[in-house]
């Protein structure tokens, strides 16, 4: 079976690259199975900037090729915040519960109809000796008033998904892959996606 890596800590985004790219007859192995990796500082201050950083500094650690995923949401009542700097919203500990009580803190005073967001995803896919390859997916929603649902990570229990009546924490994984930024970002490498493989070692 391929094995890819994707250059990420986060739990929640290994797994669902997990079920994604199973479909696809792809392994996938997270920076969570290489404890002694090093950390690469989000500096960039876009999903694209921060998603090539990680794949690039990743891939030459690695001597492979590395999917690299940077995301975050976007509300528009808040200007286009948390953005890129979604997963430290409420500090450096990467607090989920926390991210989302600033969030919803925020919206206070916010109509339904005005909070409208979107999650956004870019994939970097680095490849030694070859251009880097990105690509981006966005999945449209509004943020709820208290948090809903168990499943998913982040900020997933306060993003409705009007197209499902739920929020995405209510969703199946399935559901969550039929119509996230992540899986649509994804798609977009579809036809690309032998090549990747194949050239990737
Ligand atoms: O499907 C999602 N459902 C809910 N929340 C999500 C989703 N996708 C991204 N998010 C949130 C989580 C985190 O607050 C931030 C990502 O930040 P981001 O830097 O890309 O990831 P991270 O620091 O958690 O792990 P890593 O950089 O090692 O991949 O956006
Ligand atoms: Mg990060």
């Amino acid at each position: 079976m391929k094995e890819v890596i994707i250059a990420t800590k986060n739990a929640g985004k290994a797994k669902e690259f997990q079920t994604l790219l199973a479909k696809k007859g792809v392994e996938v192995k997270s920076l969570l199975d290489f404890p002694h990796c090093p950390d690469v500082e989000e500096t960039g201050h876009t999903f694209a900037e921060n998603a090539i950083l990680k794949a690039e500094t990743m891939a030459e650690y690695f001597h492979t090729m590395v999917i690299a995923d940077d995301s975050g949401l976007s509300i528009d009542a808040l200007g286009g915040r948390p953005g890129v700097y979604s997963a430290r919203y409420a500090g450096e500990e990467k607090d989920d519960q926390a991210n989302i009580a600033k969030v919803l803190e925020e919206l206070k005073e916010v109509p339904l109809e005005k909070r409208t967001a979107r999650f956004h995803c870019a994939l970097a896919v680095a490849m030694p000796h070859r251009r880097t390859v990105v690509v981006e997916g966005t999945c449209e929603g509004y943020i709820t008033e208290e948090p809903r649902g168990e499943n998913g990570f982040g900020y997933d229990p306060i993003f409705y998904v009007p197209q499902k009546g739920k929020t995405m924490a209510e969703l199946t994984k399935e559901e969550k892959n039929g119509i996230s930024h992540r899986a649509n970002a994804l798609a977009k490498l579809e036809k690309q996606w032998n090549e990747i493989i194949n050239n990737g070692e």
